[in-house]
């Protein structure tokens, strides 16, 4: 060989090792964090399950704010809550936008509005056209449809006791395929709620943390897919989730076309569809969001607060005895009771903290380099805030929460926040929507989210006595994250069984007279 080209490719060749040393270092402007290892930097000590426990492990040793390296990219994890408020929260603009997500951009051909970025005009379009039916005052109109389909839980439960974990996912579902798409799917087996469940599935299994890391070793991306699993998963999760969104949507036209008005969202968007600038495609792929965004997370709320009751009979008594003095035993609950029922909502709060349905949240991302206490967090890195257990903040902290283990709701009586009395000045100060996510990205369903599952929950309280199947079981309650939840998407409980007895023949009455009168269509 030429003597120069020699030189040339042993150049080449000292380059790339150099460069391929560097990966997985940590670079010193970088928030502290693990030891790496040469290449792979953390990806050996990066959690198959349950991400949130690693977090907090690594919160106490290396602080609120800490950074992994995943090869050549980055990871943030907040789990301060002054991290969160100064950067998530005051600095929103810089950084509300999203980490590259390739595999689900691939999925859903860019069309899904969780994951664009802050600076898009499909974003800021989807967040507006959503708003007036997500709004404080837009919940509010759906009292009817959550009427039926409460009733059609307590229904379903009084006949069924024993199905009570798989009565709650269909409820939550038909709940929003009814407001988006006005089609209820209220049965287990209906075609929508089984084919809901296998994408969901699908869609879990393509973006857990044991699927490919295509975002950090972007070479992965161009495998052919004979040697690609990942890439099929895909393939299969965009079928399905097609079928569901535009199955959804066909049936919608077709009754509209009918002239069958249900005043859906659906309908809406239609109408303004010109106005709006928005195509079929597009429409289909912010409706099936909310399906996919509302569903799973309040079914698994409702979950995660029945089995804390289930372990704690004494604040089930209690609540119990709020709704007898407030509602008594000739009607059911309707939706402004919450308001008077201060011990019920205690309950929800500590529920959302003792098991928030999404511990991570979705990660957001800075649109430029980020300055902050002295490291430069890379433009696009992935920014996770962990509200499991908050170093020097909130959920799980001693030094902020009373007995920050127990389901103890007493704590949100005390003060607004749920934090100890008498804490000094700036420290505690939790927000009250930090379940929900943070800045510009907070959770836009978290009205409805919370007029439903609050109806459902006064309901159930109200109908039904819930209690462990074995005496055994009642003490000491175990709360074990690691057994009894699934790996998933949402912290949910496994299915679980409790013994669910209605409180009175009254009741029984009520639920069967409202039954009658609530027409449910599947
Ligand atoms: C207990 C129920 C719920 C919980 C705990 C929850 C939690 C969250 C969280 C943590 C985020 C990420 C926020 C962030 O990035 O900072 C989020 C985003 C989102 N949620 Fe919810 N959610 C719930 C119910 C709902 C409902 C009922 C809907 C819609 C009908 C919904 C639709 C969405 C959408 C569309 C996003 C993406 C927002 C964006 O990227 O701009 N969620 N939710």
């Amino acid at each position: 060989m030429d003597k120069n080209i020699s030189f040339v490719v042993l150049l080449a060749v000292a380059w790339l090792t150099f460069k391929l040393l560097r990966f997985g270092r940590r670079d010193k402007n970088l928030p502290p964090g693990p030891p790496t290892i040469p290449i792979l930097g953390n990806v050996h000590l990066l959690p198959r399950k349950f991400p949130f426990l690693r977090f907090t492990e690594w919160a106490k040793e290396y602080g609120g704010i800490i950074s992994l390296k995943v090869v050549n990219g980055t990871i943030v994890v907040l789990s301060d809550m002054r991290s969160i408020t100064e950067l998530l929260d005051d600095r929103s603009a810089e950084l509300s936008s999203r980490p590259a997500f390739s595999g689900l951009d691939v999925v859903t051909g860019g069309k899904y509005f969780v994951t664009a970025p802050s600076a898009s005009h499909f974003w800021k379009i989807s967040r507006k056209v959503i708003q007036p039916m997500v709004s404080p005052q837009g919940v509010q109109k759906y009292f009817l449809i959550q009427d039926a389909e409460t009733t059609q839980l307590l229904y379903d439960i009084l006949h069924c006791p024993e199905e009570f974990y798989s009565h709650i996912s269909p409820t939550t579902l038909s709940f929003i395929t009814s407001i988006v798409f006005g089609k209820p799917t209220p049965r287990h087996d209906s075609p929508v709620a089984t084919l809901f469940r296998d994408f969901i599935l699908q869609f879990s299994k393509a973006f857990s943390p044991e699927a490919a890391p295509v975002d950090f070793v972007p070479v992965l991306k161009y495998i052919p897919e004979r040697w690609a699993p990942w890439k099929k998963l895909w393939r299969d999760t965009r079928e399905l989730q097609r079928s569901l969104y535009f199955g959804l949507l066909d049936d919608a036209e077709k009754r509209a076309s009918s002239g069958i008005k249900q005043n859906t969202f659906v309908e809406r968007i239609i109408e303004r569809q010109a106005e709006l600038g928005l195509d079929r495609e597009t429409i289909a792929y912010i409706c099936g969001v909310l399906l996919d965004g509302g569903s799973e997370t309040t079914a698994s709320h409702l979950k995660n607060l029945f089995l804390c009751l289930v372990k704690s009979p004494a604040s089930l008594r209690k609540a119990q005895k709020e709704i007898d003095n407030v509602i008594g035993e000739r009607r059911m609950p309707v939706p402004n009771d919450i308001h008077n029922l201060p011990y019920v909502q205690a309950v929800i709060k500590e529920t959302h903290r003792l098991r928030p349905v999404a511990p991570t949240a979705v990660p957001h991302a800075p649109v430029n380099d980020c300055e902050y206490r002295g490291y430069t967090i890379p433009k696009g890195t992935p920014i996770f805030m962990n509200i499991w257990q908050i170093k020097d903040g909130v959920f799980h902290d001693p030094n902020i929460f009373e007995r920050p283990e127990d389901f103890w709701p007493e704590r949100y009586l005390l003060t607004p926040d749920g934090t100890k009395p008498g804490l000094p000045e700036g420290v505690g100060n939790i927000r009250s929507t930090l379940q929900f996510g943070s800045g510009k990205r907070l959770c836009p369903g978290m009205h409805l989210a919370n007029t439903n599952s609050s109806l459902a929950i006064m309901r159930l309280l109200w109908a039904f006595d819930f209690a462990p199947m074995n005496e055994s079981d009642r003490q000491p309650p175990t709360w074990d994250i690691e057994n009894e939840y699934l790996d998933g998407i949402t912290l949910t409980p496994k299915p679980f069984q409790c013994k669910i007895t209605p409180r009175s023949k009254e009741k029984v009455e009520v639920i069967k007279e409202c039954y009658e009168r609530t027409v449910v269509l599947d």
